[in-house]
């Protein structure tokens, strides 16, 4: 079974590798929304496949280093897309949970979603 929780952040960006002119190319800021899933047996004795709050304890640090700073200036995320973003956070997470999707959404209607690394 899958469970997940999400996250919300403010941040600045700008993506240095659009073409110029692109309006992303210009300092802007999103209210982020992240999705963290996670997937696994359901555990018979707590009825759960873990408890929410382990999500909200492994997303905590990353919290810390994204709302409200400019992500461009935080180590790995030189050109903040929602896919880089999206694989940034994987790489963070896997080691504390057992990930199976992060979905990024920059806005009401575009964003990312992220399965991992090719196997
Ligand atoms: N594949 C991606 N495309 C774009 C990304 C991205 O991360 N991955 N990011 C951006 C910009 O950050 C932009 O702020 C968000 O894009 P967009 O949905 O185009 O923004 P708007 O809400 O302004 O959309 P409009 O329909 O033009 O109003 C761009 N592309
Ligand atoms: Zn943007």
């Amino acid at each position: 079974m899958e469970i997940f929780r999400e996250f919300t952040f403010e941040a600045a960006h700008r993506l240095p590798q659009v073409p110029e002119g692109h309006k992303c190319a210009r300092l802007h800021g999103h209210s982020y929304r992240v999705e963290v899933y996670v997937s696994g047996e359901v555990d018979p004795s707590a009825g759960w496949v873990m408890d929410f709050a382990e999500l909200k304890a492994a997303w905590a640090p990353l919290d810390k280093q994204l709302d409200h700073y400019y992500l461009n200036e935080v180590p790995g995320l030189e050109n903040p897309t929602s896919e880089n973003l999206a694989a940034w956070i994987w790489d963070r997470l896997a080691a504390a949970l057992p990930l199976s999707k992060i979905v990024v959404r920059e806005t009401c209607t575009s964003g990312c979603i992220y399965r991992g690394p090719a196997a």
